[in-house]
């Protein structure tokens, strides 16, 4: 007997008039990662832990409103997940697979109905079986190893155009990924610039408007690169800059900390044995039944050697490479459209499996699973603390819901000239 297939706009009234405690139980992972077990900026790099338990002074400015974080986007929850989406809007690979797969096929029929999305702009959605309410899709530039004023523009848009969607919906809690430097190609570093110069740029303009951003990356390379320039970028007067910061070291702060308690004493025992903290992949690998969002989120994936991680990270450089080296051998960026039309195409022909019982009419159909899974190996070099993915977390009271009218109404942004 086949699941009867839900409305996607009753389910959405649904779920956003639902207090915290009553969603919880609607979402399709339980090793969800609340707000209070994130701990901001200043948090990971204070230097006097003497003021332990006490108030934070000092500071107060921006690394009071922004997060580090490693690992899987559709587990953290916040007011609103941006998905690294394609113009089609109707799912894909990477964190875009993650994110449809981990919040059910109501996500795809509420994307369906928004016709796309032009890149550098960005449009909400709920999100349905994630823990994060909303789902801000935006569309990166396909840069494919290549950064001109266009593809720093149109990045520069994604950021600028998911935060306004937040303000506009009175949201004040977002996770971003790494917008385009995945199969689109945009280079990590001049990626990690923009990323954290724009928001950096909106909140001291919107002080009021944002309780935090968290910089979600999933590749070991992305995490060096953002703890570097975030030591620059959001120092503040109570905070110290390592060498090893500035040098980009790759200790993960998550493995600092999953409470604002537990980041007080590992600081303090590592000060005191003066010993690095091994990666967090190291307790990734420790935990049995830690479950990584792959496109296939039933999937378990035990225990992950560092080692393969580097595998998979190399993988994934590799596949992005082959995948530059393909697009660079057609012909001009006109064929990407044709590519992604062809893609939209594919999608259409294929009903992935999970789908089936599902899709009762001839809309057309994310990536098929088998390209998921694909994808999915691509999306294992990501990992967090195993012990973080574990809580169960106590978290602050749930932010007003939002009338679901208002949503529709403000949908699409368009792109800042
Ligand atoms: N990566 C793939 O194999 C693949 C295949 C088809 C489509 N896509 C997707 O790629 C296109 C967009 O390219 P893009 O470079 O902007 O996105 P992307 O290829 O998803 O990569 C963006 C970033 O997200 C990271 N990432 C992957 N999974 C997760 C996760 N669960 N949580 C947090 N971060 C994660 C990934 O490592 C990369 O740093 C779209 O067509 C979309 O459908 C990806």
């Amino acid at each position: 007997m086949s699941k009867k297939k839900k409305d996607w706009k009753t389910e959405k009234e649904r779920l956003l008039r639902l207090e915290r405690e009553e969603r919880r139980k609607e979402y399709r992972r339980q090793d969800f990662i609340s707000l209070d077990k994130i701990p901001t900026w200043r948090e990971e790099n204070r230097v006097n832990d003497n003021e332990e338990g006490q108030e934070l002074t000092g500071g107060g400015g921006l690394s009071d409103k922004v997060s580090l974080y490693k690992g899987d986007i559709t587990v953290l929850e916040v007011d609103a997940i941006v998905n690294a989406a394609n113009s089609s809007l109707l799912g894909g690979g990477g964190v875009d697979g993650c994110i449809h797969k981990a919040a059910g096929s109501c996500l795809y029929d509420e994307c369906h109905s928004l016709n796309g999305c032009d890149t550098g702009k960005a449009k909400i959605t709920c999100g349905y079986d994630l823990p994060a309410r909303y789902v801000i899709h935006t569309v990166g530039p396909v840069a494919r190893g290549h950064v001109g004023p266009t593809e720093t523009n149109d990045l520069t848009s994604c950021y600028q155009n998911s935060l306004r969607l937040m303000k506009e919906h009175g949201l004040s809690t977002v996770a971003f990924p790494c917008i385009s430097t995945g199969i689109y190609g945009f280079p990590n570093e001049p990626a990690a610039d923009i990323a954290l110069n724009t928001v950096k740029s909106w909140i001291e303009e919107n002080p009021d408007k944002i309780t935090r951003v968290i910089f979600c990356v999933f590749l070991e390379t992305d995490f060096a690169i953002y703890k570097k320039k975030m030591s620059v970028i959001f120092q503040d007067n109570d905070m110290e800059v390592t060498e090893d910061q500035l040098k980009g070291d790759n200790t993960p702060p998550s493995t600092k900390s999953t409470t604002k308690e537990e980041s007080e004493d590992n600081n303090r025992g590592k000060e005191e044995t003066g010993d690095e903290e091994e990666g967090d992949n190291d307790a990734w690998g420790k935990e049995e039944d830690v479950e990584m969002a792959s496109q296939n989120p039933e999937e378990n994936l035990g225990d992950e050697e560092p080692g393969q991680e580097k595998a998979a990270e190399d993988q994934e450089n590799q596949e992005k490479q082959e995948d530059m080296d393909i697009n660079n051998d057609r012909a001009e960026d006109k064929d990407i459209d044709n590519d992604e039309n062809k893609e939209e195409d594919k999608a259409e022909e294929e009903q992935p499996a999970t789908k089936k019982e599902d899709d009762d009419d001839d809309d057309k159909a994310a990536k098929s699973t088998a390209e998921m899974e694909d994808a999915s190996e691509i999306n294992d070099t990501g990992t967090s603390n195993g012990e973080e993915m574990k809580d169960h977390v106590e978290s602050s009271g749930e932010p007003d819901s939002i009338p679901t009218d208002s949503i529709q109404s403000k949908d699409t942004v368009e792109k800042k000239e």
